[in-house]
């Protein structure tokens, strides 16, 4: 990142905005868009690009969800597996995103690697995992992160700090107790796509973008199962 100088130093917030550098990632071998005949291979291409650039955190992505009366919400979280089934992740069905799930499967998860200019959009319907995935996923975190899933009120007002310390400090001294016990709200999702869009940036803002989509019953001429179209950027 060059050498920005402060906001104070702008005009207004909208000429800071405009200086800071966006898109600067340099251009990508010319067979990075290769295709695969299913997405997944290019994903995991593209998430090993990510990370042997140095992007940080690249399993991380935003997943968006909508509420009972349309509203959008969305939230960042972990990515955990991905495989030809679709694309992992976890939380708690208490939560907001759970609850939105429950009510409405469908979703996406945005993965946006700056380091490299990519841009990745998975649409979708999000899946329930079978509970021994679920608990696999639970029981592979730390006692801490355990803790924490068990004993929140996730997303819930939090009047009394001290509440929190008590919930999870009971729940920690549970678990020792019992280090194979699941919580039972902890659930994997996996989004399911009937879409995968690979965006990249082009230093002349040529980006280009490759997108899979599932046929329609209609078509049922895809040997994959899935459909590739070059769009516009
Ligand atoms: C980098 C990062 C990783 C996160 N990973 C998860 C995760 O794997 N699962 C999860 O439920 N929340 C995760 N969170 C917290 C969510 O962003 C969110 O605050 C929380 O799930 C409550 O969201 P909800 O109220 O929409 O249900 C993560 C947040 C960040 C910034």
């Amino acid at each position: 990142m060059p050498d920005i100088a402060p906001r104070s130093e702008f005009d207004d917030t909208r000429a800071w905005l405009r200086a800071l550098p966006a898109l600067t990632a340099t251009a990508a071998p010319a067979d990075v868009l290769g295709p695969t005949p299913t997405p997944c291979p290019l994903f995991l291409r593209w998430l090993e690009d990510a990370v042997a650039a140095g992007v940080p955190e690249p399993q991380a992505a935003v997943l968006s969800t909508t509420e009972d009366d349309g509203r959008v919400d969305a939230r960042v979280l972990i990515l955990k597996d991905v495989g030809e089934r679709g694309w992992w992740f976890s939380g708690s069905v208490d939560s907001p995103k759970g609850r939105q799930l429950a009510a409405n499967p469908s979703a996406a998860l945005t993965f946006y690697w700056a380091g490299v200019g990519r841009q990745v959009r998975v649409r979708g319907h999000a899946e329930p995992g079978e509970a021994p995935v679920s608990a696999r996923d639970y029981l592979e975190r730390s006692v801490t992160a355990r803790a924490v899933a068990a004993a929140s009120r996730q997303s819930e007002v939090l009047a009394d700090p001290a509440e929190y310390d008590r919930a999870v400090a009971e729940s920690v001294a549970r678990i020792e107790a019992d280090p194979g016990l699941v919580a039972s709200a902890w659930q994997a999702w996996c989004l399911v796509p009937d879409s995968v869009e690979f965006w990249l940036a082009d230093p002349g803002r040529r980006h280009q973008r490759l997108r899979y989509r599932r046929p329609g019953p209609s078509a049922g001429r895809s040997t994959t199962g899935w459909i590739t179209d070059v769009l516009w950027p």
